[in-house]
């Protein structure tokens, strides 16, 4: 039995060496990325037993990734390389205050090949969560919402829990069309994590109790609205407060705090923590990811967030 296992695509991922718009930026690095695979590399980091499900090019960078994935822990037998599909790209562009934007090249993504016939069902029969995001639903509208419709169906029949996080990329879909999509996944959606922004595209509403009461509707019992520097607000049995934010020693690179958020959220579940211990976990991995440059380069192990939260002693040498 897997502790979480997630569905999506992943990038290559190209760094700029120099801040500013792309048109000035002549040198990248290349990485990784991607939401779910970011995600997955954050819970595996933490210990956790984590599975993935993608679809990624017979190509180098395909082989690039996998290698990637399962060096960091990740079960990958639920990744085929695929012919036909090279691997999808990710160009990103850092400003000044390390915020960036993203410009993708991934309309062909090779996870066009994974249908609801393909899926790795066996993989989410053996979850104690499924994790899936609005990135994925994104890629492909209408297969992809069959798909994880039929997945989220075997994880609740198998006794999994659903955790959600909306990602709602707008460079990928409409507005509308991500509300209406979305919105058919959360009568199996358990635990949500969320921005405001995209809580209030999906139901309506922006503040923290409307939020929960519109989820309560849909049978969502535990809730997270990430908030970026303002910190974090949560609901869980039946309890709702707002965690203030662990605040960041440097901020170079924002990309990656909502996933690396996500993964210690549902650390602090699989843990069975209350509230407030779980939201300042996923608070300061939040903090720790936005401090060093990369999606997921600053994900930390689980030493590294006892240490940052004072739990445990860090020694030099
Ligand atoms: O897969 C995609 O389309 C992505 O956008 C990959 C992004 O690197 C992460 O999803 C970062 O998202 P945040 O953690 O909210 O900053």
């Amino acid at each position: 039995m897997k502790d979480i296992i997630t569905i999506g695509d992943a990038m290559i991922t190209f760094d700029p060496t120099t801040n500013g718009p792309l048109r000035n930026v002549h040198s990248f690095e290349r990485k990784a990325g991607g939401a779910e695979f970011n995600f997955a590399i954050g819970c595996a980091r933490l210990g956790l037993d984590t599975g993935w499900i993608s679809r990624l090019g017979k190509d180098e960078f395909g082989k690039f990734i996998r290698n990637f994935a399962r060096g960091e822990g990740i079960d990958v037998s639920a990744v085929k390389l695929v012919d036909g599909y090279p691997t999808s790209l990710n160009f990103k562009e850092i400003r000044e205050d390390g915020s960036g934007s993203t410009f993708y090249y991934r309309a062909d993504s090779p996870t066009k090949t994974l249908t609801e016939q393909t899926l790795d069902v066996d993989a989410i029969r053996q979850t104690k969560i499924l994790h899936i995001t609005g990135v994925f639903a994104a890629i492909d509208p209408e297969k992809n919402l069959r798909l994880l419709k039929r997945a989220v169906t075997i994880a609740k029949d198998h006794g999994a829990l659903v955790s959600f996080d909306p990602n709602i990329r707008l460079k990928l879909w409409g507005r509308e069309k991500a509300r209406q999509s979305l919105s058919q996944l959360l009568p199996y959606v358990d635990i949500i994590l969320t921005g405001v922004e995209e809580a209030e595209l999906l139901f309506g509403v922006s503040q923290p109790d409307q939020i929960v009461a519109a989820c309560e509707r849909y049978g969502i019992s535990t809730v997270a609205i990430k908030q970026g520097e303002k910190g974090a607000f949560g609901y869980m049995g039946g309890i709702s407060m707002t965690m203030p934010p662990r605040l960041p020693k440097k901020v170079v690179d924002t990309v990656g705090a909502g996933d690396g958020f996500d993964a210690g959220f549902i650390y602090g579940v699989l843990q069975g923590w209350s509230l407030d211990r779980t939201l300042n976990f996923a608070n300061t991995i939040g903090s720790m990811v936005v401090s060093v440059y990369g999606d997921n380069e600053g994900l930390p192990e689980l030493d590294e967030v006892h240490i940052q939260l004072g739990e445990k002693e860090y020694v030099e040498r």
